[in-house]
């Protein structure tokens, strides 16, 4: 596990930019593509908007096939969709392939949602155990991550699978990747700037074990990147 931490997020997020650049060009040498499941919430705009200026032709996106490590059981025209955030932030400005994009069909409900998801996770991976290429993931300031808020019972979930659950902390149901299909990832790579999250990094990266509060403690693998400013990791007595 590797710690980044930049004096602003501004930097954050062009760190965390040339990071997904990077491992999208190693996927598309080795295997012709790059498999990248995005995070939701607000985090990640400045990101999209950087990837769709900066990076425009600095990555092969037509090799560049997009998942959601958790949704919302909105509509998909919903301003809560993890997905229309990312349509209007990356894929329409960059002209994604739709093809490309796999949300996940909320409109079939959360439970069908999950399956059918998995399903399409399935034939994309040729029936293989689904290992992205990238994952990105953002932190709330209750330590969940994805959609593994604190007390569920996703957070047991020994699968590596998507799986659907009502979270009564946001009153509404959740599509999500489970932490085993998490850390199955080549490269995972949290987002996380602001003063608000510096008690829930210490929490994941220093208190003790408890995953049923500090969720997001369940993330491990290979690669696992932490890009973080100052403040975000402010409460961290070893950084
Ligand atoms: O669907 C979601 O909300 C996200 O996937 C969630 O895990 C998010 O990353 C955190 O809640 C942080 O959200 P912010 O970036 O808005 O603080």
């Amino acid at each position: 596990m590797k710690l980044n931490i930049f004096k602003t997020d501004t930097e954050v997020l062009a760190a965390l930019a040339a990071y997904f650049a990077d491992a999208a060009k190693q996927a598309i040498e080795a295997r012709d593509r790059f498999s990248v499941a995005l995070s939701g919430g607000s985090s990640p705009k400045k990101l999209h908007e950087l990837l769709a200026s900066e990076y425009r032709d600095k990555i092969e996106w037509n090799k560049v096939y997009f998942f959601f490590g958790d949704e919302r059981d909105v509509p998909l025209t919903d301003s809560q969709s993890n997905y229309l955030m990312a349509k209007q932030t990356l894929f329409d400005p960059l002209g994604i392939d739709p093809s490309h994009v796999y949300a996940v069909q909320t409109p079939l409900g959360a439970e069908e949602a999950a399956k059918d998801y998995t399903r399409h996770l399935d034939h994309f991976f040729d029936g293989e155990s689904a290992s992205f290429d990238l994952i990105i993931l953002g932190l709330g300031d209750n330590s969940h991550t994805a959609s593994l808020f604190p007390h569920t019972s996703v957070l047991t979930d020994e699968s590596a699978s998507v799986q659907a659950l009502y979270i009564d902390e946001v009153k509404m149901n959740r599509i999500t990747f489970t932490a085993p299909l998490i850390n199955n990832a080549h490269h995972i790579a949290f987002l996380v700037y602001g003063a608000g999250k510096a008690e829930a990094v210490k929490h994941i990266l220093e208190d003790k074990k408890d995953i049923q509060e500090y969720p997001a403690q369940l993330i491990e693998g290979k690669d696992l990147q932490w890009f973080l400013d100052e403040p975000s990791a402010g409460k961290l007595a070893n950084k």
